[in-house]
């Protein structure tokens, strides 16, 4: 069947990636004759706007045996942020509304953990040349204290790594660094800064009929797939065409042996470490009651208490 294009750009993602990606994707589609819609984002949240007018108005639901010439696809040319923020967007609309996704982040952990090309230009003939979308299963979270509901499409993080977050987006060196491609230094500063600073704190675990407790929590992590901070495989185990989520744990420990964990985790060794705790099951409820920041897919949701609890849901991806 024939599409329609409706490309939803942030040209500022991955320190300027997503224009530079832009452009040479239009030209391409442009000379080949395909039809496209171009909608640029001015400022962050803009994606949402935009999202939400075209299914309002344009978008419909995927389905093998529909009755048109042309399907009208979206297409998000940004960073994890930007694809966060649109599956968010499309929250109260049919969920059979697919999604493409070209990444142009600095750390594009989805594409990786869901079998995009993370090369923008390979992700893109990935997106033309398939003729349906895939089934992917992501997150949804419901946060009792905030009264907040969500999607997540990598992972949502308590403690540690929404601490390093925090850090990276607030840090200077982080569009200094995406200019020249290397937007995983301004977390590796970040990761070493907020490692000698952020605490243990207790933390109540609910899953599979169970509560577990842990004293000194410092890094709990809900996954759909296997990487996180870009790139890091935190959960090697975890697959995001299965309707399961993986939690992980890791408790506060000395340097050292934080050091050493580190170096586990490198190895995808991080499973023989006693202080790493990973539980697999299709619901789990996080509850902490000291205020840690709180991330899902790198955007801050704020530093509190939180209460929140978590499923699975499926959308369509188009690659
Ligand atoms: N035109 C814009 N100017 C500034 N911010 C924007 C604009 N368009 C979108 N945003 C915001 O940018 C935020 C982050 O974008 P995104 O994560 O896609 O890129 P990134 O931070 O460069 O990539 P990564 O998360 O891989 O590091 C999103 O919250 C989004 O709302």
């Amino acid at each position: 069947m024939k599409k329609h294009y409706y490309l939803v750009i942030n040209e500022n993602a991955g320190g300027g990636t997503g224009g530079k990606v832009a452009e040479k994707i239009i030209k391409q589609m442009h000379t080949a004759h395909i039809e496209y819609t171009t909608f640029y984002t001015d400022h962050a949240g803009h994606e949402r706007e935009i999202v939400q007018t075209l299914a309002q108005n344009t978008l419909i639901p995927w389905s093998n045996d529909l009755e048109i010439s042309t399907f009208p696809l979206l297409v998000v040319l940004g960073g994890d942020g930007t694809l966060h923020s649109v599956t968010n967007a499309l929250l109260s609309f049919d969920s059979k509304i697919p999604i493409g996704y070209i990444p142009c982040g600095s750390g594009n952990d989805f594409a990786r953990g869901a079998g995009i090309a993370k090369q923008a230009e390979k992700a893109f003939f990935q997106l033309l040349k398939a003729e349906t979308p895939q089934e992917i299963q992501i997150i949804t979270y419901a946060e009792s204290i905030q009264d907040e509901v969500g999607l997540a499409v990598n992972n949502i993080g308590i403690g540690l790594d929404a601490a390093i977050v925090n850090a990276a987006n607030t840090s200077a060196s982080k569009s200094a660094l995406n200019k020249f491609n290397m937007g995983s230094l301004s977390y590796i500063f970040s990761i070493l800064k907020v490692l000698f600073t952020q605490k243990g704190f207790p933390i109540l675990v609910e899953v599979n009929g169970k509560n577990v407790e842990f004293d000194r929590a410092f890094l709990c992590t809900v996954t759909k797939h296997p990487y996180f901070g870009g790139g890091v495989p935190i959960a090697p185990m975890a697959d995001p065409r299965k309707p399961v989520l993986d939690f992980v744990l890791v408790e506060r420990i000395n340097m050292f042996k934080i050091f050493w964990l580190i170096l586990l985790l490198l190895r995808k060794k991080q499973m023989h470490s006693k202080y790493f705790h990973h539980f697999q099951s299709s619901k789990f409820r996080i509850v902490s009651t000291f205020p840690e920041y709180v991330h899902a897919d790198g955007e801050i949701l704020g530093e509190r208490s939180t209460d929140i609890s978590f499923g699975t849901e499926t959308r369509l991806f188009w690659f």
